[in-house]
This record gives structure tokens, sequence and C-alpha cells, in this order.
């Protein structure tokens, strides 16, 4: 790769390793409960959550030399503090250790974390314990990447494919991808990393807007929000749908009308339905050629998604689903089966990094397309990394995939998204986009920050501490 093309680029180094030894053991690990009013104006509402607060666990990881790395999960309010207690509950396996001897061996290091011998029951890999984990590690990867002065893509776009593979915990999975066969694709695909870094950074990756299709907005603003996103260059919108059939066909309508019936709408029912009555539902909003149908029904339910896949096949419906997949294990069953057509990656909901890497493999070996699902708080900031890496290391196409975008709380970041002409452009500084800035962490963190204390003043939210509890139950 020729940086002598993009001078506003740093020369960043092949080097990644990390020797231990260097001031790198973790002395502190810090989690904080971070909460956005997003209710009191629907942003972000859908059929199944219909007054969501963006939210984050917030992870910071310190370094003996004053290193550090900034990761979090992302919740919709409630909730967050039991996720919170979860990246507690797990510190004790981070604290203490060599954050180089963590790198060097980083898929053992995330079978520790998710094997913790008690703490597993109430995962296993999944739900809260997951949560935390992806907070935990996601941190650990802005560490890394730092420590490296790159951005998180072009860490792991730099790696060799040995390198790779070896963040990787393949248990589970290696009836559908063995790490030889890993290493042997990442191998193939080796000898176009640089042509294929030069065109990102050129022409960035094809982003699509769900800011226009929130359930709880009205008219004006969806018609309003349509116009916005044309005018800067999207082509592609997603409406939320699933609660009743008759608005869902208006607002549909709505949404044709403006953005012709050249450009591509999605719409996305967020687990709402049953698995016959998402096909019936569908096949009423058939006449408005949505490209997919996201979360049909319980995201668990590999085979209901078949069904809903081969029912609307013949309409030219597809099926995406991801946002709300366990692990590695589902994503392995939706992928191997033809359950779903678009797999969404979630940056935040599965165990980080290190098992997103797994399920891009997986999606590659079997042929699916992969379009994260961003837009909650700092998702749009990680995904556009782990896309990039799709971009440069394994599909090297974006034909036919989107990341998705949402404009909601990036000026919280200390490095933002940066969409230009409806695409995310490179990230260029080093780390994972993670860092929250010290207003946002001061003002939002539930409920001391000063911008809870306001809300609470105004009567919009109740404070915490006003809320009745139930006297203790006498033995
Ligand atoms: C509650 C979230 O906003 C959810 O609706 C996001 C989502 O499903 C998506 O962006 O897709
Ligand atoms: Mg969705």
């Amino acid at each position: 790769m020729n940086y002598d093309e993009y001078p506003e680029f740093p020369r960043w180094e092949k080097n990644f390793t990390a020797r231990s030894g260097e001031g790198l053991t973790i002395r502190n690990l810090s989690v904080r409960d971070m909460r956005w009013p997003t209710s009191l104006g629907a942003h972000g509402s859908d059929a199944m959550h219909t007054d969501p607060d963006y939210s984050c666990a917030y992870v910071v990881i310190y370094t003996m030399n004053d290193n550090e790395g900034h990761g979090l999960t992302f919740t919709l309010g409630r909730g967050t503090d039991i996720v919170v207690q979860a990246v507690h509950a797990l510190s004790h396996l981070v604290v203490g250790q060599d954050a180089a001897d963590i790198f060097n061996d980083f898929g053992a290091f995330w079978r520790k974390l998710t094997s913790e011998t008690q703490l597993r029951w109430i995962g296993p890999e999944k739900g809260v314990m997951h949560l935390a984990t992806a907070a935990i590690v996601n941190a650990l990867w802005d560490l890394w990447a730092r420590i490296q002065h790159k951005p998180l893509w072009k860490l792991i776009a730099d790696m060799e494919p040995e390198q790779l593979v070896r963040c990787i915990d393949f248990r589970y999975i290696t009836d559908v991808i063995t790490p030889e066969e890993a290493v042997k694709i990442l191998r193939e695909r080796k000898p176009n990393r640089d042509r294929m870094e030069r065109e990102a950074l050129t022409r960035g990756y094809p982003a699509y807007t769900t800011q226009v299709g929130w359930l709880g907005y009205s008219n004006e603003t969806v018609t309003q929000l349509c116009h916005k996103y044309l005018s800067e260059g999207f082509t592609a919108f997603k409406l939320k749908v699933g609660q009743d059939l008759q608005d869902d066909k208006r607002r549909c309508k709505l949404v044709r009308s403006i953005i012709g019936d050249d450009k591509i709408l999605m719409v996305d029912a967020n687990q709402n339905w049953d698995v016959q009555e998402a096909i019936a539902w569908m096949k009423e909003l058939a006449v408005f050629k949505p490209l997919w149908i996201e979360e049909p029904t319980s995201p668990d339910d590999v085979l209901g998604h078949l069904a809903v896949s081969k029912a609307l096949a013949p309409l030219g419906i597809s099926v995406a689903t991801g946002e709300m997949c366990a692990n590695r294990v589902m994503f392995k069953q939706f992928l191997q089966s033809g359950a779903m057509q678009y797999c969404q990656i979630d940056s935040a909901r599965i165990g980080g990094v290190n098992e997103i890497l797994a399920v891009y493999l997986m999606a590659y070996k079997l042929g699916v397309k992969v379009c994260p699902h961003a837009g909650g708080v700092g998702l749009c900031e990680m995904v556009q990394h782990l896309q990039l890496f799709d971009y440069i290391c394994l599909s090297q196409t974006s034909e036919g995939r989107f990341i998705e975008y949402v404009d909601q709380q990036h000026e919280h970041f200390v490095n933002p998204v940066h969409v230009r002409n409806s695409h995310y452009m490179p990230p260029k500084a080093p780390g994972y986009s993670t860092e929250l800035r010290r207003e946002a962490a001061e003002g939002y963190e539930w409920p001391v920050g000063s911008e809870w204390q306001k809300l609470f003043a105004s009567g919009k939210f109740q404070d915490p501490k006003h809320v009745p509890t139930l006297p203790p139950t006498k033995h």
C-alpha cells in the first residue's frame, strides 16, 4: 500500500506485536451506565421497543503505563445497570493481566472470559453476560489498536492470516469452518488487500439510513427526513413496520412516493410476528417492493426464519437478521440453513471483535452477504471498522451490501463517524472509535449526570431515588 497517495493518512507500520513486561499490565477497569433520553422524541422506536432510551455500558481499561482502551455495549435504558454489574463480575479475569499476553493469544483469552466456571451458568455466551463480554472485549481491541497507532480496521487488515485466526475461538463451529480453512481463505484473498484498501480509502463504504423510519415519527418528520437523506445522496432507506398493517401500508406508500421506485426500501419488524403472520403481512407489503424483511419473528427461531425466507423468495423479498442473534453458534445455524440472506452482525451483542470475525468467515464461506446492524450508541462507530476488514480481506466487494446509518449520539464521541455522500469514510484515528467525550460522560451518566439532573428537575423523567420501592418482606 503506497501511502504517498494519501498524504492525510499516518504512515502505519506493519508491526502489530505487543511485548509483555512493558507496562501493559492492566491496572484498572471502570464501567459506567450511560443513557440518553431518546424516548422523548421517539428516536429509535420500533414495533417492540416503543420508548428506547439509547444507552450503553461504557468500559475503560487502563494499563500501568497509562494506555487506555474504551469499549461499550449498546442497551435501551433500563437494564444497563444489570450489564454494568455483569462487567464487574467479569473484571477479575482482566485486571492484573498483561495486555500483551492477551493479544498474543487472544482466542485463548476470549475462551477464558466466556467460560468462567461459575458465571457461564447465567449465559452461556448469550444475554447480559455476553453484552458485558462485548463491552470488555471491545475495550481490549481499542487498547490494542491505540498501542499500535492504527485504526482497528487497519490493525486487523494488516494481520497475517495465522495471527488473525489465532484471535478466534473455533469451539462449536469447526463443523462449518476450521482454523486451517480460515487461514487458507484469508491467504487466497491476501494478494488483493492493497487494492481493496486503496479503494476503501478513496470511495468509502456504502450506507443506508434508518433515520427516516422510526415507528413513532409523524408523517411530516418522515417526509422531511426522506428529502434530507435523498439530498445527501442516500439510495437505500429502512422503515419500521409490524404494529398495524394499514398504517404500515400508509407509511410505505409515503416513503416510496418520495424516494421513487429506483431507490431501495427495507422494512424491519423487530420480532413482532409469528411465522405465518410474518408471511401474510409481508405478502400485503410486497407491492412496495422491499429488499428485505428484517427480524420478522423471534431472533432464536432458525426454522421460522427459513419458512419466511422460502415463502417470500418468490416475491423477491429476502430475510435479514442478526442484531439480536446470540452468538456464533446461532449465526452458524442461520447461515447453514439458508434462513438469513443478509447477515446483520452487531458489534456489541455477541462477544466483541473476536467472535464477529468468526461470523464473517462463516458468512463468506457460505456465500451470505454481511450488512452490519448499527445506529445504537457507538454501533456505527464500531461496525465501520469491521465491514472494512470484510471489504479489504474477505468478501472484497461492497456489491449489494451496506452498513446501516443512523444520525444519533455521534457528537458524543471523540472520533465520530464521517459519512460523505452516503458512504462511511475509513476512520483514521488510532483505536476502535469508541471513546466518549468527557462532557458526554459527565452529562449522561445515569442518574448522576448533569443532563439527567436537569431532566429530573423538569419533570420529564423520574429520578430513580424517588421511585417507590416495596417495603422489606416480613418472614
Ligand atoms: C430499538 C432500536 O432502535 C432498534 O429498532 C434498532 C433496529 O432494529 C435497527 O436499527 O435495525
Ligand atoms: Mg433492526
